[in-house]
């Protein structure tokens, strides 16, 4: 059931939901039995008995009868709401940090099957429906089904009083009667939530890209198309949640309805039983509580039906299978050096059709070298290197990591063995220090300072206003490609991890600071093994064994010389060396 995992939590904070409970107890006795007694004990004593005098006093006292009934009510009432409203904090603030720390921990393949703008919309949009509709449960769950007994009782206690079952037999027959509607309101409202959160996701996404897309809108004149888009997907919300309008708000003066109507009966009953006016009156109230707790309950329902979408969408993420997960018993990596091992590999995207699977044999990348990925464009490169950090898990065969599968590893383990530079790094929004520091959080100063010159950034991040206190915009935007790249050579080589993967890491930079750079790795290679995915190959001489992929396969590999035997690496040079830029790289 998908509201279990609320009331789990809900379990969790056993003493507010007690005392939200308990004074929910005493408010809802108060509406549906006190307020109806007290108006039958006051009503009598003032308007029916006209024989007896009564002195100032004695009004005043029966007079604030009532007043003291509604005070109790109020008191009990706001406490209730107060501590249910504390528990839902608490539940909400739980799954949400759920959901978040799901979404740390899911494979970045789960990430690429689905738009970051829908995540956002369940991150977001459906925990505050979950919070309304549980805020609303909250309110009412607990008072209305008091107020409702209470108020039956009185009206089973007035009708023992009057020696008239009737009321009972009334009671009983039109119970139903409100149930029947609201189900089929309720069944109405769930099939559409779940259509309303899911239009809503889109919504999002469309506007994630679009802010995503700002260059590319207005370099090709995009905006008519951004609009239609953007509207058509507005108008699909605004379908949707109008559908659930119109259900929505039928059972309300359905259920007034029928509530006026027992009061007329209740008028022709009471008249031709001779029923006082005291015991009318009293009865009156009681009808008003019982059929008001049914009406909230009612809501509450379909408000809990109308969220039904996003308490499911909420609950895939959740349940969502972490398909790379950690051995039970993982072995510990004692001392790594960052060597490499491939056996037997096989990984594809099973999703991708066109795609080919990636292959590998057998392939040793040891501690202390530098291993150029090369190849053409698809040809698996990028694919294989993140075979590495268990971004995915190959299908079939063995990748070592100094000689242990890397299945057998911890992931965190791992993953700091391992300093990864992608083609397009992201910056947090914070200093460019914070930037850096955040891949070895106890580096010194000095470290942070002296991986920023290894990466030939410092001179840059000095002529930036606040030098290293300088904040780098939401995704940097204030910075340069080559700046945002060589923030990130930084970072990744403050982390100082035994083995380093840059993928295209150095693409956007200036041939000038990429023959810096090469002299950097090459002192870095000493003590660790390097993978660089690179298509310059001024980059790719550097290393002492190039890989040269093609569909998927390693197609030759050796030193450079080696491999310029090969006619597919030829040819990418010779092409190469028609090109001016790549020339002045050389
Ligand atoms: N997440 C993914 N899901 C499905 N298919 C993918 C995914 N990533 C890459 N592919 C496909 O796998 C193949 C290999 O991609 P990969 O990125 O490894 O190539 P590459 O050699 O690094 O290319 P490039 O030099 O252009 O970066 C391509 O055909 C690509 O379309």
């Amino acid at each position: 059931m998908q509201y279990s995992r609320y009331f789990a939590i809900a379990r969790n904070h056993r003493r507010l939901l007690v005392i939200g409970l308990c004074a929910g107890l005493v408010a809802g006795i108060a509406s549906g039995f006190g307020v109806p007694f007290f108006v039958q004990r006051v009503f009598k004593n003032i308007f029916e008995d006209v024989e007896t005098t009564y002195s100032l006093g004695y009004l005043i006292f029966v007079s604030s009868l009532l007043p003291g009934v509604f005070l109790v009510r109020g008191i009990a009432g706001y406490i209730n709401q107060y501590f249910l409203q504390w528990t839902v904090q608490n539940v909400l603030l739980e799954v949400r940090q759920k959901l978040f720390e799901k979404l740390q921990i899911l494979p970045i393949a789960y990430f690429e099957r689905r738009q970051s703008g829908d995540l956002m919309a369940k991150l977001v949009g459906d925990t505050l429906q979950v919070q309304h509709a549980i805020l609303l449960v909250a309110r009412d769950a607990f008072v209305q089904p008091f107020t409702f007994l209470a108020g039956l009782g009185y009206l089973v206690y007035l009708a023992f009083e009057q020696k008239q079952m009737g009321f009972l037999i009334a009671m009983v027959v039109v119970a139903p009667l409100m149930v029947a509607p609201v189900s089929y309101v309720g069944r109405k409202l769930r099939r559409r939530s779940r259509s309303l959160q899911n239009t809503l996701g889109e919504l999002t996404d469309v506007m994630a890209e679009n802010l995503r897309g700002v260059v590319e809108v207005r370099s090709f004149n995009l905006q008519e198309r951004e609009r239609t888009r953007f509207t058509e997907k507005l108008k699909d919300y605004n379908r949707f949640a109008m559908k659930m309008a119109k259900y929505y708000h039928m059972t309300q003066p359905f259920m007034e309805l029928l509530a006026v109507c027992m009061v007329s009966i209740a008028f022709i009953y009471s008249y031709q039983k001779g029923i006082g006016f005291s015991s009318f009156a009293a009865m009156g109230a009681a009808l008003f509580f019982t059929v008001d707790a049914i009406k909230r309950v009612i809501k509450m329902l379909n408000g809990l039906q109308k969220t039904s979408g996003s308490f499911s969408r909420i609950e895939t993420v959740l349940a969502e299978e972490e398909t790379v997960r950690d051995v039970e018993e993982p072995t510990d990596l004692l001392n790594p050096v960052g060597n490499l091992q491939f056996e037997n590999v096989h990984f594809s995207y099973h999703d991708s059709a066109e795609s080919p699977d990636l292959h590998i044999d057998q392939l040793e990348i040891p501690h202390g070298t530098i291993c150029a990925l090369v190849g053409p464009s698809g040809a698996g490169k990028s694919t294989f290197a993140k075979l590495i950090p268990r971004f995915y898990d190959p299908q079939s065969g063995h990748i070592r990591f100094d000689g242990t599968d890397i299945r057998t590893l911890r992931k965190q383990d791992l993953r700091s063995c391992i300093a990864f530079v992608p083609q397009a790094p992201v910056l947090f929004n914070g200093t460019v220090r914070d930037n850096i520091h955040l891949a070895r959080p106890s580096a010194t100063a000095d470290e942070v300072v002296d991986a920023a010159r290894q990466a030939h950034a410092e001179e840059f991040i000095l002529s930036l206003p606040n030098g290293y206190d300088s904040v780098v915009g939401e995704n940097a935007v204030r910075l340069s490609g080559g700046q945002r790249q060589r923030l990130a050579l930084a970072r990744a080589f403050l982390k100082n991890a035994p083995v380093l993967i840059l993928d295209e890491a150095t693409s956007a930079l200036d041939a000038e600071s990429e023959i810096k750079i090469q002299d950097a790795l090459k002192k870095l290679a000493k003590n660790r093994t390097i993978l660089i995915i690179a298509h310059r190959f001024a980059t790719i001489s550097l290393a002492d064994t190039v890989l040269l992929f093609e569909k998927g396969k390693i197609r030759c590999r050796g030193d450079f010389d080696t491999v310029m035997k090969d006619d597919l690496f030829r040819r990418l040079y010779e092409i190469q060396l028609g090109d001016p830029a790549q020339q002045a790289s050389r």
